[in-house]
């Protein structure tokens, strides 16, 4: 079922900022569409089977009361017949409308219960929607949205944010169900007198104006509290990721103190959101008491004496406003809630905005092999807009070849490598696969068929088989142990408590830094990439972690295109061609033994790491 509203009807709705506000939410629906109509019907229903069941139970005080008076009737005939038996003996319609008391409420109960699981159901469903959009949202944009971001931020607003948001769904059903009996109280206090209820809508919309102050408050409170929020899940991440360095360098004292204070700001917001909202119900029924007030005087000394109004007219009247208040309070404070998840809305609103975050351009053609060569032309490259760090790149990695890049630190190879799976474009200058430009192929194909073995891999949480097959569907398990063998990796996974069983990660062995190299050669090996990118360990391997490592990536490297980034010369002397990077631009290229009698930058490396070899 797809309900098209007309143009002139939907320009409207999105033209009132609460359309504007809350349609991000608001179109999630048309997924879920079955359990949010449910959730309307069985709560509506069961709203007005409450106001029957009112019905009902004064039709029976009447019987008990006034058992000879003319019974309640509606005007309505089959339904004054043959529901509330008007022409029965006393006793017969005493016994029909307590019949009809207990069913209406047996039935409003029962609705009851359905409203508030389907309500449920679409609330939670409109949280797992969410975060879903969220998770989309961060698997398609680029990694320099990750380098700019903290991974605080992000967890925030995947668990408390998007559940904050969830809990306004409820007071939303809440707006949906009190807002209907309102309108319906309201409507028959009209008829029982206008003039009355004509000064009650004018002081009620005075009420309004005081909430709305106060409304204002809680809704910039809710903006300092998801600040506070996002602050305290960055420090306690960053605690519990880098609990290693806090404890070598004894600084607890100093990460408590972060924590207090990001803690004690939560603390501080929380509460001063709180308390604006737990002013809300007290003004209204503050003000409602003198809406009482006003209405009595305006009945007893105006109305009444004019005969425009009965008595029994104005104690109905007063009765259906007493009925009336507790749910207009409940209003008030609906609208202080939802004002309190604002700083949600927005936190939320804002990741998912697409026109301020930059995603990587999609290609159409899939890529299946290299063929002739990747080619920089005049590729400049910056992380941020203020500093370039790639000047000028002129470079033709052939087919087949081995690659090496070297240069000190920073000096951008990393960076350099990152171009080629697209963690990043170039920001001028063009790269091009077999003559194509790279962004015209697609993504995923292209990354497929390229491996990235680099100093810092990652270890999932899971056993050391899915760490190797890693994200591959349908693994041969001796594909598995041969790319093991091969990565050198097999003699210590042998080893291990379960072998490939063996669960890693956070909760499970933890690996050396060798061992962890290895299980990323295996990873790589297993993927039988055609283009593989080597970052090498900077950090320094015992002579046989280092001759097993070599010894596996000279196996991977077979028979592919190798772009490795080298910190030990040892490992490229036998490179194709060696590109000198030096503050991201290119110095020198060519063969290993060109460039040294060239005399140039490499010439100086080489001589530098033979000194600190001999003193070694
Ligand atoms: N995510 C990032 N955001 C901003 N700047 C970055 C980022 N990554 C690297 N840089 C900067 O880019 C420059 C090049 O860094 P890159 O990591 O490419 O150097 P490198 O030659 O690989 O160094 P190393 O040998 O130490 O790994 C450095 O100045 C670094 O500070």
């Amino acid at each position: 079922m797809h309900i098209k509203l007309p143009t002139p009807v939907r320009n409207f709705l999105v033209a009132t900022s609460f359309w504007k506000e809350y349609y991000f939410i608001l179109r999630e629906f048309k997924h879920f569409r079955q359990i949010a109509i449910l959730a309307a019907v069985f709560t509506l229903s069961a709203a007005v089977l409450e106001g029957f069941g009112v019905g009902f139970i004064l039709a029976v005080l009447h019987s008990v009361l006034n058992p000879n008076a003319k019974p309640i009737q509606t005007g309505v005939g089959w339904f004054d017949v043959w529901i509330l038996a008007v022409n029965a003996s006393a006793s017969e319609r005493l016994f029909r409308s307590s019949a009809l008391v207990l069913l209406t409420t047996l039935l409003r109960l029962g609705l009851t219960y359905l409203g508030r699981l389907y309500v449920f159901t679409a609330q939670y469903t409109l949280g797992y929607r969410l975060s879903l959009r969220v998770f989309e949202q961060l698997q398609a944009l680029s990694l320099s949205f990750f380098t700019k971001t903290r991974a605080g931020n992000l967890v925030n607003s995947l668990t408390s944010e998007v559940n904050q948001i969830t809990m306004a769904f409820d007071v939303l059903a809440t707006f949906f169900t009190r807002g209907s009996t309102l309108i319906a109280y309201t409507l028959s206090m009209f008829m029982l007198s206008w003039q009355l209820m004509l000064i009650t809508a004018m002081l009620f919309g005075l009420l309004s104006v005081g909430i709305t102050s106060l409304l204002g408050q809680i809704r910039e409170a809710s903006f300092a509290t998801t600040k506070a929020r996002r602050w305290y899940v960055s420090v306690a991440l960053e605690f519990i990721n880098g609990i290693r360095t806090v404890q070598a360098f004894a600084a607890q004292d100093f990460e408590r103190k972060r924590f207090q204070d990001a803690s004690l700001q939560l603390l501080q917001a929380s509460t001063k959101s709180r308390a604006a909202q737990a002013l809300v119900e007290p003004v209204s029924e503050g003000i409602a008491t003198f809406i009482l007030f006003g209405i009595l005087f305006l009945a007893f000394a105006v109305l009444i004496p004019n005969g425009q109004l009965q008595p029994a007219g104005l104690l109905t009247f007063l009765f259906v406003l007493l009925r009336l208040m507790p749910i207009r309070r409940q209003l008030d404070g609906a609208r202080a809630k939802l004002s309190s998840f604002q700083g949600s809305f927005s936190n939320v609103k804002e990741l998912l905005r697409t026109d301020n975050k930059t995603y990587l351009r999609n290609g159409k053609l899939q890529f299946s092999k290299l063929q002739r060569a990747i080619e920089f032309v005049s590729v400049d490259f910056g992380y941020d807009k203020k500093h370039t760090v790639l000047h000028n790149i002129k470079l033709t990695i052939n087919r087949g070849e081995m690659t090496a890049l070297v240069g000190s630190s920073g000096a951008g190879k990393t960076t350099l490598a990152d171009l080629i799976p697209r963690f990043y474009d170039p920001t001028q200058g063009q790269i091009f696969i077999d003559g194509i430009d790279l962004q015209e192929y697609d993504i995923k194909s292209l990354r497929r068929k390229l491996a990235v073995v680099s100093q810092d891999t990652f270890i999932f949480n899971a056993s050391v088989r899915d760490n190797i097959a890693y994200a591959l569907e349908e693994v041969d398990e001796e594909a598995v142990w041969e790319a093991a063998r091969l990565a050198n990796a097999l003699e210590f996974i042998q080893k291990l408590p379960e072998g490939f069983d063996t669960q890693l990660g956070e909760r499970g062995v933890r690996l050396s830094g060798g061992q962890r190299q290895r299980l990323a050669i295996a990873r790589a090996l297993l993927r039988d990439p055609d283009i593989l990118i080597l970052d090498e360990a900077t950090s320094a391997l015992d002579s046989v972690s280092e001759r097993l490592i070599q010894e596996s990536l000279e196996k991977l490297s077979q028979g592919r295109t190798v772009i490795a980034i080298a910190h030990r010369l040892s490992t490229i002397v036998r490179a194709d061609k060696v590109v000198v990077l030096e503050q991201g631009r290119i110095l020198e290229q060519g063969t290993y033994q060109e460039l040294l009698q060239q005399r140039g930058n490499l010439w100086k490396y080489h001589q530098m790491q033979h000194e600190v070899s001999q003193l070694s």
